[in-house]
This record gives C-alpha cells, structure tokens and sequence, in this order.
C-alpha cells in the first residue's frame, strides 16, 4: 500500500513540505496546484525535486468546475483541463483529481456530468491520464459519492474513476457501507480526513477544522473498512486542510500524519483479517498496565531539596544506583529516581529545564513490542550507553524531548531495581500510605494536544474522553484525559494556551517540560494527610467559602465536612461514586504532588475542583513565591 498526504496538510513552502513528508516516511504526496504555482520553478524542475525526495506523485488537484456546463464555458473548462495536463505531463503524475462543481451556471444531470467525464476521459487516455471525480460535500449538484459513483459508473470509461474522500462522506453522515458495493478498480483514489464534531457549515468545517485519523469524531476506520473491502489497491493518502495544522511545524504534522495512518490501517487489518492491508506486519497497540518510576532530573542543592520534599511525603531512599549518581526513592510501588548525573539524558534535561520529570517507566504487557509498534508508527528508540551489570531497557523518545521506558515482567525488566540498585538498608517505617500512581498530568501548549493524544492513543489500548474546558483566573485550560481500559494508567493532558495560567506559566518557565503534577493514590487520605502532616507537610490551604459550597451540593456529615476542612481535603462525587483529594504546594517551578482517594466506581479527577484548586495555587504563588522552586 502506497502512502501519501496532500501538500495542502503540511506548513512552510514547497521545499520544505517535500522535506518534511520524506522524512517522515509517505511513499508519496498529492501536489495541490497552489503549492505547485507559488513556487518559482517550472513542472518539470518540481516533479525533480520531488523525486529527488525520494517521492512520487499519487495525484494533481484539484481541478474544479469542471462538468455540466453550457456553452461556451463547457469548451472553456475542456481547454483548461488540457492546459493541466500538459503540466501533469511534465510533472510526472499520471492521475488527477477533478470535484463535483459548484459553479452557478453548472447544469446538473447524471447523464450530462457522465458524458462531460467520458469525452474529457478519452482525451485523457491519449496522455495515459486518469480522472478521479470526487463528490465535494457543497457541490452544487453532486455532494454524495454515491451520486458521484452513479456519474462515473455511467461514464463508464476506463480512464474515469471516483475519488473516495472521508471527509465529505462521513462530514454528511453516509453510511460507508454504500462503498462497499463499488468495484474497488473504479475507485481512482482514497483521501482519509477526521474532524472533530463540530455542528458547522461543511464547507468552513472541511477547510479549517479536518484533522488526522483518530484525532477527530468521525468513523474513519469503519469508512476506510468499506474501501478495502472493494479490493482498493491505490495509494491511501491524508488530506488535512486545517488552519492550526497550517501555521505549525511541518515536521511534527508530517510525523503525525503517519502515524496515524499507519495505526488506522493496522486497525483495519485487524477488523477485517479477511481484506488484506500491504503493510508490514506491526505488533498490536500494547497494554499499559501503570507507572512503573518517575525519573527526576535534579543536581546539587536542588536534589536534596527534591530529597528532603520526597522525605516529607514519606518516600523512604531505597536503592543507590551501582554506578551511577541515581537514588530510588519508594513507597509501595510508586517509585521516583533522582538523577544527578551530569552526563547523558537527563543531564540534559536538568540544563534545559531544571529540576524535570525526563523520563517515564511505563509497565506494559511486553516492552519488546512496544518498541516496535512506537518505531513502526515512527517514533525514535532511544539508547545510551549501558554500564557493567546495567540492563538494557527498551525506551523510545516520546514527544517534546521526553524519554519513555518500558518495564515488563515477561523479559525479566522488572528486575532492574535488584539488578542495578544498592539497597540503603532503610526500613518501610517512613510511608504514609501512598500506593500508587493514580494518574500523571501533563502540560503542554494547546497545538500540541492532538499530537500526544494521537501519541498515546496509537501506540497503546488507551482511550481518549472528550476534551473539557478548565478555568483558570487568568485563561482557560483544554484538558483531556487518556486512558487504559482498566484505568491503570490515566493520564490527563492539558494544552495552555496562554502564558498567563498556572499551566502555561509553568511551560513557559520550564522550557516546555511536561509532567507537571503526580497523583498519587492513597487508600485512607484523612490517615495519609495527618502522617503526611507529622512530617512538616503543609498542603495547599483551600478558602472557607469552597467547604460552605461544598455543603450546598452534597449531603455530607458536618463532621466529614470538617475533617474535610482542616486537612484541605477536596470532594466530588459522581453517581454515589466518591472521590477526595488534596495537594502539595508548589515545587520545582510549578510542580506539585496530588494525593487522591478514588472511591470504586470514580472514573473522574475531580474536575469540578480544578478551578478552586488553580485560584488557590496562585494566591499562595502570589504571597509567598514558589517554596522550593
Ligand atoms: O475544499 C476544497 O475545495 C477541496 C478541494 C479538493 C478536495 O479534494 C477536497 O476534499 C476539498
Ligand atoms: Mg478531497
């Protein structure tokens, strides 16, 4: 299977496009006249120079109004095409897509569009061109690829095909299932785009709003289903008209863009086993079974000041690292390495950023295939030299200079603390009934949102919620959470837009690091917050006033309500489903610890409180600064 996206979907000028798609992997791109006309070199030169990239051209488009004029204008639009050929000609394409018109004088009727396409099909044969038709979802008369299809089966020529575009046909809701009775040899081309659900006008949705597969709304596998199922056998390309997309780095949309139709396919091969996808042969998206360590970037004073804080919270210092300048600190099983290294990976994070998370362990069902379900979807192993007696532990780079390791326990990996760490002798008599990682928050701007989700999303079995808006005093906060089947590992992502929330304050003071706070699960927090409380912990204070709108919206004791209160403790509950959580303060810039306790049933992270939570984070940022920043 031939891979491709339009130029359309890519930012910057030709040249760079070209650089981008190449490196990201396509076989080819769909050249959109526009990029081909700005750019100051003739056809032949640029159909060079895409070569030259090690790239061909799945299509030339679009051609536009085309069927279904009166004369003379019908002459005028057979000239036009001619004049695109002989560009095609000299390009070196060989297919051309042509849209249902919108034009006001077109005409209308099956059999004229039909008989417009087979006389510009037999001009079309004497260049070896094919045309594509595609049904615009605003064509003036013709909005419906079974319209489109009925046009072209009545043309009934072999250099006229349909071109099958997502967008159009799930945009109006038409069922895929229509595609699955037309020949796949009349189907000239296949163009993929999702959008999120947006009730709009199709035309302003299409052109500003489409994003990758699975990063939308819109059934794209089920449609991409339907197309396989005919014995498609062309090319299958993205075509991504979206403004964010279009003022963004090519690069990082290029990637994207693979990624996700290399997850889309594989999704669809695995549905339909019985309709053959040409694609190597990937390991399936990967279980995620938790949070396996954290790993601090920290030197010097900021170490032991990270230390003494983890101390606080009554993580006891496990393990020295064999031969490195790395410290395990463990309660149960949440383990956090402080690396002081002043070489390799987080070294560099520690000068970019400060005190960081730069790496996550991640456990999954195998670390193996991970890895090269991450590389086949196009992300980059990550290596560095081992030492005597390391193990070799398979990672990856994830987005935004992030390091992820996969732990597994088929592989023996989970042996790595015995294997690699000098227990300290120290005792469990320290915790304070932390077990776990509940969830990981990351920050990150806004435009980057989908890219991680898409991350997240294709290469493990997680899911994504719908994205909800968070308020802070200063702007507001998109948060959107992915997640395990099981829940075992959540996550929550939260793009900032503006520098002035809690969230963009903190990317922008951090140099764009991402884990911005740990949740971490207790099963008693009132025990947890006075063990906690023993040990100089001072929780982030919450206003009176959220206590006495608490009591107005739940039935609680008057006696929880104020335990509630003298320990900062906030509330939600869902459907009898409960969930009670508090907060560090700030450290580190504007990171901060979470404790929570997750009532059976919650499947939340007490969204409701988010606000209450951020005003109070800026009133104590405000007054006292950032205590250990
Ligand atoms: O928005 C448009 O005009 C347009 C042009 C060509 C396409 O293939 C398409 O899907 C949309
Ligand atoms: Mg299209």
């Amino acid at each position: 299977m031939k891979t491709s996206i339009a130029t359309v979907s890519i930012s910057g000028a030709l040249p760079e496009k070209l650089e981008a798609i190449a490196a990201a992997g396509y076989d080819g791109i769909e050249i959109f006249e526009q990029d081909f006309i700005t750019h100051d070199g003739g056809p032949a030169e640029v159909g060079r120079m895409i070569r030259d990239h090690g790239l061909e051209i799945t299509l030339f488009q679009p051609f536009r109004d085309f069927e279904c004029l009166p004369e003379p204008m019908r002459s005028k639009a057979f000239e036009r095409a001619q004049r695109k050929f002989d560009v095609m000609g000299e390009l070196g394409t060989d297919r051309i897509l042509i849209c249902s018109s919108v034009h006001p004088r077109s005409l209308g009727g099956i059999d004229r569009a039909a008989d417009d396409l087979a006389a510009l099909g037999e001009i079309a044969a004497t260049r070896g061109i094919t045309l594509g038709y595609e049904a615009l979802a605003w064509g003036r008369h013709v909005n419906d690829h079974r319209d489109a299809w009925e046009i072209v089966r009545r043309a009934s020529h072999p250099n006229v095909g349909l071109v099958l575009d997502s967008f159009h046909s799930l945009g109006r809701g038409i069922a895929s299932d229509s595609i699955r009775s037309i020949p796949g040899d009349k189907i000239a081309f296949v163009q993929l785009a999702d959008a999120p659900a947006i009730d709009m006008d199709l035309l302003y949705w299409s052109r500003h709003f489409r994003n990758m597969p699975g990063e939308g709304d819109l059934d794209v596998q089920g449609f991409m289903q339907a197309v396989m199922a005919t014995g498609y056998a062309g090319p299958v390309s993205l075509e991504i008209f979206n403004d964010q997309f279009r003022g963004s780095n090519a690069r990082a949309v290029a990637k994207d863009g693979y990624r996700s139709l290399i997850a889309l396919m594989d999704d669809v091969r695995r549905s339909e086993p019985e309709t053959p996808v040409d694609l190597p042969a990937i390991p399936a998206r990967v279980p995620a079974n938790g949070v396996s360590f954290l790993e601090f970037a920290a030197q010097g004073e900021a170490a032991e000041d990270l230390s003494a804080f983890l101390a606080t919270l009554g993580f006891r210092r496990a393990g020295r690292h064999r031969n490195k300048q790395i410290d395990l600190w463990q309660q149960n099983d949440v383990r956090i390495v402080v690396n002081s290294e002043t070489e390799g990976h987080a070294a560099h994070a520690w000068n970019a950023r400060g005190t960081c998370i730069c790496d996550i362990g991640l456990r999954v069902g195998s670390a193996q295939d991970t890895v090269a379900r991450a590389s086949a979807l196009g992300s980059a192993p990550f290596e560095q030299p081992t030492g005597p007696g390391e193990l070799n532990i398979p990672a990856i780079h994830g987005l935004g200079g992030s390091v992820m390791h996969f732990i597994d326990a088929a592989s023996g990996l989970d042996r790595v603390w015995d294997v690699e760490f000098v227990p300290t002798g120290h005792d469990a008599a320290a915790q304070t009934g932390l077990t776990h990682v509940d969830h990981l928050a990351q920050t990150m701007s806004y435009e980057d949102m989908l890219s991680w989700t898409l991350f997240y999303t294709t290469l493990f079995d997680m899911r994504k919620s719908s994205m909800v808006d968070v308020i802070d005093p200063d702007g507001i906060v998109r948060s959107q959470v992915v997640e395990s089947r099981d829940g075992a590992l959540r996550i929550t992502l939260n793009g900032a837009e503006t520098h002035r929330t809690l969230a963009g304050r903190f990317l922008a003071e951090n140099f764009g690091a991402s884990v911005q706070h740990v949740a971490l699960a207790t099963e008693d927090i009132f025990g947890t917050a006075e063990a906690l409380a023993a040990r100089g912990f001072e929780a982030l204070p919450i206003p009176e006033n959220y206590y006495d709108d608490l009591a107005s919206r739940f039935d609680l004791s008057a006696e929880l309500l104020s335990r509630m209160r003298s320990a900062n403790i906030l509330y939600d509950s869902v459907d009898g489903s409960e969930f009670l959580q508090f907060y560090s303060r700030s450290f580190a810039g504007g990171m901060f610890f979470e404790i929570v306790q997750r009532g059976p049933g919650y499947t939340g992270f007490g969204g409701p409180n988010a606000p209450f939570r951020i005003a109070a984070q800026k009133r104590l940022g405000r007054h006292k600064g950032m205590p250990l920043a």
